[in-house]
């Protein structure tokens, strides 16, 4: 019984870490805020023209997708700052690296919304 209890509270402590992060991506992080805005718009919309839920589905997705792949690579960067400070060309290309994994999604998140919003202005 303790066993289960002590397993439960280390849950829950997972929890209150993964949400402090969370936390400070929302507070301290730009281009998260940037991505979060976009979110709320695209949501927004997608109660305005009345999506389908297979469209939801999608924009839900997407706004996951986008905001998982800036969390890892603001993780990154972190680390990479700290493990290594001084400027160095292959840092520097492992950082555009990251950076370039958010940008892939936030393009086909973006043509998924055209799409999407697209065709309910556009019938
Ligand atoms: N240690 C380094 N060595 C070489 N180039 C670096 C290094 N650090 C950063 N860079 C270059 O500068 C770019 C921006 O890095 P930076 O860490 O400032 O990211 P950022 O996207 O501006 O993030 P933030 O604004 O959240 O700090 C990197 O993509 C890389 O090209």
């Amino acid at each position: 019984m303790r066993g289960l209890t002590n397993s439960i509270k280390k849950n829950l402590k997972s929890f209150k870490y993964a949400f402090q992060g969370i936390k400070f991506l929302v507070k301290e992080e730009n281009n998260f805020r940037y991505h979060l805005l976009a979110a709320m718009v695209a949501i927004t919309l997608g109660f305005y023209l009345q999506v389908t839920t297979t469209e939801w589905l999608v924009i839900i997705i997407m706004i996951g997708l986008v905001l998982m792949a800036e969390a890892f690579n603001t993780s990154l960067e972190k680390l990479i700052d700290i493990l290594h400070p001084e400027l160095h060309p292959k840092v520097g290309k492992a950082k555009d690296i990251a950076a370039g994994a958010v940008l892939l999604i936030a393009i086909a998140a973006a043509i998924a919304g055209i799409i999407i919003f697209g065709a309910k202005f556009y019938p």
